[in-house]
């Protein structure tokens, strides 16, 4: 079997492709949840402290130096990949590999992270995490940290999800991108069944993947979770969906551009 130069140069994005990325990202986020409800809520992670030198919260303080760090050895080059806080980034240190270049260039301006971060912490870490405080305040701000940069690489997929739709039929998309058809292009990209499919499935990783281990395990009605599974669930159907198809409208109202 021949192998094309593209799939020996770099990644190759199509609809069956990107949908299994997105179905391995959600094992990532499932294991996001399940690491951040180890600790307790932590509040003194998201309020003011006494950094020195830093006005923002303890949180603020982890994932915008853990952002400048990752720059620096070329996180960001990725197109797949989102920052926070873009602003003063430091340049990449290290020679780029070469992306596949699959997207418009006016993907790189679309950034909904500022509503991904309000989202999590005042509506989605409220609904899972128990309240109290156990002092690792650290700890708790890197497990923040992995599961918001995993639930913003989700929903910032969108970009290459709709070009791949683009591509496969430019001219219905063209038309309804010419005529900033919303709700067309929105109605367009939908596809219920694949949407409850994923609902599902997200549900039964966290049942498998949080379900507490013992040995005598006979007794299925004694099976514990570390995470409500109706919480990743509704993660997906409340937030993750939606933003990821907000993404893809985005994304295609500048296709043209
Ligand atoms: O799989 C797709 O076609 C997507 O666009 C992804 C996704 C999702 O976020 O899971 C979003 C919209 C579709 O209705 C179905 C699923």
């Amino acid at each position: 079997e021949e192998l094309s130069l593209e799939s020996v140069k770099g990644k190759v994005y199509t609809l069956d492709s990107v949908r299994e990325a997105l179905i391995r990202q959600e094992d990532t986020i499932v294991f996001g949840l399940i690491e951040r409800a180890k600790f307790l809520m932590n509040s003194r992670t998201y309020g003011r402290e006494e950094i020195p030198g830093f006005a923002g919260s303890l949180a603020e303080f982890v994932v915008k130096n853990t952002e400048a760090v990752q720059a620096k050895v070329g996180r960001y080059n990725n197109p797949e990949e989102n920052p926070f806080f873009p602003e003063n980034l430091p340049p990449s240190l290290v020679p780029s590999y070469s992306f596949t270049q699959f997207l418009h260039p006016k993907a790189a301006s679309i950034n909904i992270n500022k509503s991904i971060w309000k989202i999590y912490f005042d509506e989605l870490l409220p609904s899972f995490v128990a309240s109290g405080d156990d002092g690792n305040y650290a700890q708790t701000a890197a497990s923040d940290l992995s599961l918001l940069q995993a639930i913003s690489r989700r929903i910032h997929y969108g970009k290459f999800v709709a070009e791949v739709k683009f591509r496969e039929s430019a001219q219905q998309y063209e038309s309804l991108i010419r005529a900033e058809d919303k709700g067309g292009l929105m109605k367009l990209l939908t596809f219920e069944s694949v949407e409850e499919t994923v609902r599902k499935r997200v549900e039964k990783k966290a049942m498998v993947f949080g379900q507490n281990v013992t040995l005598n395990n006979g007794d299925d009605k004694n099976v514990t979770y570390k995470v409500d599974p109706s919480v990743a669930a509704n993660l997906y159907k409340n937030w993750i969906i939606p933003l990821t198809k907000d993404v893809q409208v985005e994304y295609l109202l500048h296709r043209l551009d």
